[in-house]
């Protein structure tokens, strides 16, 4: 099959190269010069495990294009949509403008039978208004829009792509639901489910997906909140709640949070476009979620404070992640990098590394960037894992404590070896889990040997100099 892709993000270029591995002929349209000529090259413009050998499977096959040229859509009579829709400046709402743009563009191209198929997250109601737009410019019945929304998370983009867990399809005939469905036969015929409903739905199906998503991470970290109060312990009782088959173990990590290109936005999109609708209920419950959400990121920051004695003004704090999550480089919403950037508006020397991500922060003159986990941590007086890198769990706390000031660390991801860290005098924090006195201190640490398990006695210590 001929396909066209508009967009050639983390979405779009994962599904233009999934097309061409199943061996559809696939041109990917991008407004990116840039982007364009690195995927043309068989180079990621990002980080995606297993994405590079995809693509360069694709190029080389000489089924896989990229262009910013119209014409390149040449004969293709499907063509998917998977352009940005991030969160409009100065609202909830999602902008569409990339949405717009690229059906505008392609308008005069579509021949009769054309399908549109968006795989973008977009607020419910959007394929009709596109399927308005494309009947008034090229008369009623000539070309249809549908609705194929994606699901792949970030860091798992490929295994998620040749191995969806759903399809679904949302058209308003039988024959566009069929074209789709033909698209995706090497899935179909292995087994994958397949949902074919209306464009309203699919739509819905996608963006009350990552509501759910975002919620189910508040809640968790409410709970978390209430651990904390309470003297019980968060990672006990999520592990209680997931041997409910009802709840399951999935998606249950309590920290800092979640971000990234799609939770966020989508979230604030659904609720906006809920009010619009009249649904006045879904604010109020996913505000919540939002201030929840972000509240984590306020409680990192004061923990850091606290254990830096009330203020973290000149002193140093190595931050270990700036990605949204471990595997990506993707910065969007980044609740490490918002933590990095407060501690450092706050008056604190910064210093980030991420495995993957340092890349974009060579413009930001308030952190600085460290090529290591111990150049980063060099003379510490905080360590901080704020995204959950396998690396940053697989560190070693014993060589650590040779090059920080102090050894204490904030674990925002829940993801190091308590025991492990505090046998060899580490002090270690996390949202969540119970404060415990730790047994070693940081006695015989390269500190003054000050237990920093109490904010109080850190006070006490840098008040003295
Ligand atoms: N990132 C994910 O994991 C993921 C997963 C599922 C769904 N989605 C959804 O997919 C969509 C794209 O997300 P993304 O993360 O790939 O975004 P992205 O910002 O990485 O990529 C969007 C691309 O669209 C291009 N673009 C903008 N206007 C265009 C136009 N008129 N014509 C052609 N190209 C244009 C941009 O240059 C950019 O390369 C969003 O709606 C997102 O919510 C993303
Ligand atoms: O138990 C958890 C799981 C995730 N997170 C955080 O939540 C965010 C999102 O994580 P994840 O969902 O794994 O990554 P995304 O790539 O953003 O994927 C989400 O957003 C995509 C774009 O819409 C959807 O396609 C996916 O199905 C949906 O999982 C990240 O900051 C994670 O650190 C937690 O804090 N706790």
């Amino acid at each position: 099959m001929r396909i066209s892709v508009f967009g050639t993000g983390y979405l779009g270029a994962t599904h233009a190269a999934t097309l061409a591995h199943w061996g559809h002929e696939v041109v990917g349209i991008d407004v990116d010069p840039h982007r364009v000529r690195r995927l043309a090259a068989a180079r990621p413009p990002f980080h995606e495990p297993g994405f590079a050998e995809l693509l360069t499977g694709g190029v080389t096959s000489g089924r896989l294009t990229f262009s910013t040229e119209l014409d390149a859509v040449g004969d293709a009579d499907l063509h998917f949509l998977c352009v940005g829709t991030p969160q409009l400046d100065g609202s909830r709402a999602a902008d569409l403008r990339a949405v717009w743009s690229a059906v505008d563009a392609l308008l005069p191209r579509l021949g009769a039978g054309a399908l549109v198929v968006g795989r973008s997250t977009v607020p419910v109601g959007t394929a009709t208004l596109l399927q308005q737009r494309l009947d008034e410019a090229l008369g009623a019945g000539r070309a249809e829009v549908a609705w194929n929304p994606e699901f792949l998370r970030e860091a798992h983009a490929v295994e998620d792509s040749l191995r969806p867990d759903r399809l679904v399809v949302g058209a308003g005939s039988d024959d566009a639901a069929d074209r789709i469905c033909a698209v995706y036969a090497p899935l179909i015929d292995a087994g994958v489910p397949v949902v074919r409903t209306d464009p309203c739905t699919a739509e819905l199906a996608k963006s009350s997906a990552n509501v759910v998503l975002a919620s189910r991470i508040s809640v968790v970290n409410v709970l978390a909140e209430v651990c904390e109060a309470a003297g019980a312990d968060i990672e006990r009782l999520t592990e209680v709640l997931g041997l409910d088959p009802r709840i399951g173990p999935h998606y249950l990590s309590p920290g800092l949070g979640f971000g990234g290109g799609c939770l966020p936005k989508d979230l604030r999109a659904f609720a906006s476009r809920a009010a619009e609708l009249g649904v006045s209920t879904a604010a109020q419950l996913l505000d919540a979620v939002d201030e929840v959400n972000t509240h984590q990121r306020h409680r990192t920051v004061q923990l850091a404070t606290d254990l830096l004695g009330g203020t973290v003004r000149d002193r140093h704090i190595g931050v270990l992640g700036a990605a949204f999550k471990a595997d990506s480089d993707d910065i969007r919403d980044s609740p490490a990098l918002a933590v990095a950037s407060a501690l450092a508006a706050a008056g604190a020397c910064v210093t980030v590394h991420d495995p993957k991500a340092a890349h974009h922060l060579a413009h930001r003159r308030d952190l600085r960037v460290a090529d290591g986990i111990d150049s980063a941590c060099a003379g510490a007086d905080l360590t901080m894992v704020l995204t959950d890198w396998p690396a940053f769990a697989a560190v070693d706390p014993a060589a650590l404590s040779a090059v920080v000031q102090r050894r204490v660390v904030v674990d925002a991801r829940l993801s190091l070896d308590v025991e492990r860290w505090r046998a060899a005098g580490w002090d270690v924090r996390a949202l969540g889990r119970p404060r415990e006195v730790s047994l070693g201190g940081t006695e015989g640490s390269a500190d003054d040997g000050v237990g920093l398990a109490d904010p109080r006695a850190v006070d006490r210590d840098l008040r003295a100099g």
